[in-house]
């Protein structure tokens, strides 16, 4: 299994790191079958699996019980895990405790936080702490109420300035890895290159060290809309709605099931069950 030095490494040696969600065991095999370096158990599972309307109402069992579900499906990938809404922000014992249930129930190998400010020390208490920390900056989406919807951060200059300076500061605070959202890649860029831990973007261009995609998204499973930042590699909810609607026409046609589905019972049992 790779490590947080081996993405370090990766990084040195310009090799690219791919990582992607999952929220259950099948998509963790799959996924790890795919040869893929990191997998993230990300809060969007509050959307794409709970049907949930943004990420703020999944909670920490939420999390645990998702997380236990993709490590049964991909022993050995590194499991990344989102901390959920409000679960880092109040005291120190609370957002410790927290990120030991991620990872000793969940299984989790690391755990993520968005944002900059006070977060910034709880990476560095969580890392002293013996909890590998992934940052996230840029789009945040757990502030959507704050940010007034998922925008593109970082566009003018004195905000990419700050962006830039965050990310130096969490890199301070010993996050391993830095999710950067939807940012400009030219900003991404800058700051790939002015921080030594590996960036990892998600609608922040080619230049980040890394990609994370939505499993959902990339497989085109669930919502019609995507964001801009989405390449669909297929599009499952096509074949799953033929499937779906052919079984459903198949019974209504008693097509299904057909013998080779069915069990018999043999002729001399039969006729005692007649005869008596
Ligand atoms: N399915 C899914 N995929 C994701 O990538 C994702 C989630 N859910 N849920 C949590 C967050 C929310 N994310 C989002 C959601 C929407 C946009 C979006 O619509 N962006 C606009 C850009 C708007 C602008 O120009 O400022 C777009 O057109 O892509 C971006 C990120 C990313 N994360
Ligand atoms: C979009 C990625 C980075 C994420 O945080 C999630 O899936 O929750
Ligand atoms: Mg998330």
């Amino acid at each position: 299994m790779k490590t947080t030095a081996s993405f370090k490494e990766m990084k040195q040696n310009n090799e690219k790191i791919a990582m992607m969600t999952a929220y259950d065991a099948p998509s963790a095999k799959l996924v790890e079958e795919a040869g893929i370096d990191v997998i993230l158990v990300g809060d969007s599972l509050g959307m794409v699996v709970l049907g949930y309307d943004s990420t703020i109402p999944v909670t920490i069992n939420d999390m645990i019980l998702h997380s236990k579900a993709v490590k049964r499906g991909a022993k050995n990938t590194f499991i990344v895990t989102d901390m959920p809404f409000l679960t880092y922000h109040s005291s120190l014992e609370v957002t410790i405790d927290n990120a030991r249930r991620l990872m000793q129930d969940g299984g989790a190998n690391a755990v993520k936080l968005e944002g900059n400010g006070t977060v910034i020390e709880k990476i560095e208490k969580l890392t002293n702490a013996g909890v590998p920390v992934v940052a996230h900056l840029g789009l945040t989406p757990q502030s959507v109420g704050v940010l007034g919807g998922y925008r593109v951060q970082g566009k003018d200059a004195k905000a990419a300035k700050q962006l830039l300076e965050d990310a130096k500061k969490v890199e301070l605070a010993g996050a391993c890895m830095l999710v950067l959202e939807c940012v400009p890649k030219q900003l991404a860029r800058l700051i790939s290159e002015e921080i030594s831990i590996p960036t990892i973007g998600i609608g922040a261009g080619k230049e980040t060290d890394g990609q994370v995609l939505v499993y959902h998204d990339l497989i085109g499973y669930g919502s019609e809309r995507v964001p801009k930042f989405v390449k669909q590699y297929t599009n499952i909810s096509e074949s799953i709605c033929h499937a779906l609607s052919t079984y459903v026409t198949e019974v209504k046609t008693s097509q299904f099931p057909e013998d080779k589905h069915t069990f018999t019972m043999k002729d001399e049992e039969l006729d005692r069950l007649y005869g008596g």
